[in-house]
């Protein structure tokens, strides 16, 4: 979860704390990051550096997912994997194609089967 991630060291004396994701110190529950547009990235510095920004905003997207995605199978009458839900997920996979159009849903279908099966994944260990 979001919380977790922030570190407590930098965090700010006003209630709002650093996180490694956002650029700007911001309260709990909360996540902010700039999203640079690619045609103004000139250098490979400045890209990479864009990369590893995005990549931290998704890491904690990740791991915040992943908890929700638990919480869903404590509450469904049959969790993990044994109460997969195809239709659900195509639905995913469309909401975000609508977002995402240079993706596409094909490779977004890949992507979120990976991200939904390594949260099932994490809920299983974490029950074990
Ligand atoms: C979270 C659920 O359980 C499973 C996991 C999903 C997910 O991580 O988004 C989606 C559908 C199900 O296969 C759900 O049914 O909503």
């Amino acid at each position: 979860m979001h919380d977790q991630v922030i570190d407590p060291a930098a965090s700010g004396t006003d209630g709002t704390a650093a996180c490694p994701a956002c650029p700007e110190p911001h309260g709990p529950g909360e996540l902010r990051v700039p999203l640079p547009s690619a045609a103004d990235l000139t250098t490979l510095r400045d890209a990479r550096a864009a990369i590893d920004g995005l990549d931290a905003a998704l890491a904690v997207l990740l791991e915040h997912r992943a908890a929700v995605a638990a919480a869903v199978q404590r509450l469904k009458p049959v969790g993990g994997f044994a109460g997969r839900n195809p239709e659900r997920e195509r639905e995913i996979v469309a909401a975000m194609a609508a977002r995402a159009p240079s993706l596409g849903p094909d490779r977004l279908a890949r992507i979120m089967n990976a991200v939904i099966e390594a949260g099932l994944d994490a809920a299983a260990a974490s029950d074990a």
